[in-house]
């Protein structure tokens, strides 16, 4: 089978500042991927490429079989939904919900006379309804809470039936109560068999839902180490990714991190016995 993307040593360079330093990185089907990486590592800009939203300055990408460079952007994102703040700023606050995620169909922010199809609209009222947002689909996107959003806008990326699902920071600004709804969700869409390719930036291990299979770690655009969640999220791994010794806790398939008490043990797994990693 081949992978669902596969980037081959990738820079993205901006006047004055190197973005991206190198990347190489394959995704392969049935994948769930986190990134993971400080302020300012190159997570987003990572997601844009990914999401061909952006060229590589040097170095190729693969994208759902199709090299950037040799083929439409705007035809390959039809097959990848994506949600990002970017995203949600493209959408006018009088825009209802409904329209916000039908909307998706045209790859338009903002309804205007577009026509849609009776299947279109059944799509639309059944993804509103898997990610619990069907009582909201009159209401205006500008009104609603930050939890709300993030809903209505994986309703809106799973709209089209994407092949690849990108997640920038989906659990950025919610509370607690939130966030754990929100993780719960994207546990069920992750064990789903017709479930996209997911990835998933966060800055926090505890917004990493418990289907995720693998992990990329970021740091200053370079990539500080990728691969199997189990053997690659480790105290040692991010304590590089981070600047600064971090203890990592997990239990239950989730993960809790802070900065390392001297003395202690960096990593301890209450549910694994193989959780690697140095002390520190
Ligand atoms: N067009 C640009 N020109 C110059 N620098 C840029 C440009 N776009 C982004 N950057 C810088 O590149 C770096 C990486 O940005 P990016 O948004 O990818 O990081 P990130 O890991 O997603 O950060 P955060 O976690 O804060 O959202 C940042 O320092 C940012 O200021």
């Amino acid at each position: 089978m081949p992978a669902a993307f596969e980037l081959s040593k990738v820079s993205v360079v901006r006047p004055g500042k190197l973005l991206l330093d190198d990347v190489s990185w394959t995704v392969e089907e049935g994948d769930r991927w986190v990134v993971l990486g400080p302020n300012g590592a190159g997570k987003t800009t990572l997601l844009q490429i990914v999401g061909a939203a952006m060229h590589p300055t040097t170095g190729e990408a693969h994208i759902l079989g199709e090299q950037l460079g040799r083929t439409a952007l705007a035809e390959l994102r039809t097959r990848i939904g994506h949600t990002s703040t970017k995203v949600a700023d493209r959408i006018p606050p009088g825009e209802s919900v409904r329209d916000t995620v039908l909307s998706a169909a045209h790859a338009v922010t903002g309804r205007w006379n577009e026509e849609y199809d009776p299947e279109d609209v059944k799509r639309a009222e059944q993804t509103m309804g898997e990610w619990g947002v069907s009582g909201l689909a009159r209401r205006t996107f500008g009104t609603l809470s930050e939890g709300e959003r993030k809903r209505v806008l994986i309703a809106r990326a799973l709209m089209t039936d994407p092949e690849l699902l990108l997640l920038d920071e989906p659990g950025a600004g919610l509370d607690l109560g939130a966030r754990e709804d929100l993780l719960a969700s994207l546990d069920v869409l992750s064990e789903s068999e017709d479930a996209p390719v997911l990835v998933m930036v966060s800055h926090h291990v505890e917004e990493i839902p418990a289907g995720f299979t693998h992990v990329l770690l970021m740091r200053a655009g370079r990539v500080v180490a990728q691969g199997p969640i189990e053997s690659t999220l480790t105290a040692e791994n991010l304590s590089m990714t981070f600047g600064q010794r971090i203890q990592l806790d997990r239990e239950g398939g989730r993960y809790a991190a802070r900065r390392a008490a001297y003395g202690r043990r960096a990593d301890r797994s209450h549910d694994t016995s193989d959780t690697t990693g140095g002390n520190a």
